[in-house]
């Protein structure tokens, strides 16, 4: 279980939020919503441990993240608005890279993953050469052969296409229904009428 306890967080002499509390257990989909600026990217790189906040706790299973580091990082997924994919590689080389780094290989899973986010075909073509939202897509394949309970997404529909956003709200769906838990945000519609998806705003 993720816990984010009476966080606040003030940037530019603006307070962000303050002190905000919410869990995330198994089976939870939660979006971060509010407008640019109000701090979603903040929050969710506080809770990733890549950014201070000013007060407040994040815990993994009862215990502090910044103390269960393994346990916690061993659990998650983050994917920010940079994705890591290298532009010299091509789209192939940047998941087995990914996947040398985060478990066993498996080279048929990363075949399978990358034509479930429509690569098939272009495997072998640097990212240099792949338009944004097929960049995008490298990235996302991540998801496909994840073994992490939680998933902490910034902004992964970004240039994705409508087909796209599709697939990714079953996968979402499909990792939450087996146990997972998703935390993320969007500028765009998703999980409309998802009465399993609950929504924290910030900015208000
Ligand atoms: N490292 C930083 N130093 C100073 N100010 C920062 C820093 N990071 C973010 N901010 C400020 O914090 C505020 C929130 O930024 P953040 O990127 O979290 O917003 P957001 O809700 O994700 O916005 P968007 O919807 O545009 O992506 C902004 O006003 C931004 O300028």
């Amino acid at each position: 279980m993720l816990e984010v306890r009476e966080l606040s967080c003030v940037r530019d002499e603006r307070v962000l939020f303050e002190d905000l509390s919410f869990t995330l257990s198994s089976g939870d989909l939660v979006q971060i919503e509010g407008p640019n600026g109000a701090g979603k990217t903040t929050l969710l790189r506080i809770i990733a441990g890549l950014g201070l906040a000013e007060s407040g706790n994040v815990l993994w299973d009862g215990e502090l993240v910044s103390k269960a580091r393994e346990e916690f990082y061993g659990n998650l997924l983050f994917l920010g608005h940079s994705t890591g994919v290298k532009r010299e590689m091509t789209a192939f080389e940047n998941l087995a890279f990914y996947q040398r780094m985060h478990g066993e290989a498996d080279e048929d899973s990363l075949w399978e993953a990358l034509a479930r986010v429509g690569l098939a075909g272009r495997e072998d073509v640097p990212a240099a050469q792949l338009s944004a939202g097929q960049n995008r897509r490298v990235a996302l394949a991540r998801l496909w052969i994840s073994q992490s309970k939680l998933w902490i997404l910034d902004e992964p529909l970004t240039a994705i296409d409508k087909q796209g956003v599709k697939v990714l709200e079953n996968l979402f769906q499909h990792h939450v229904n087996h146990g997972g838990m998703v935390l993320f945000t969007t500028h765009q519609d998703m999980f409309e009428g998802n009465s399993k998806l609950r929504r924290i705003r910030l900015g208000v």
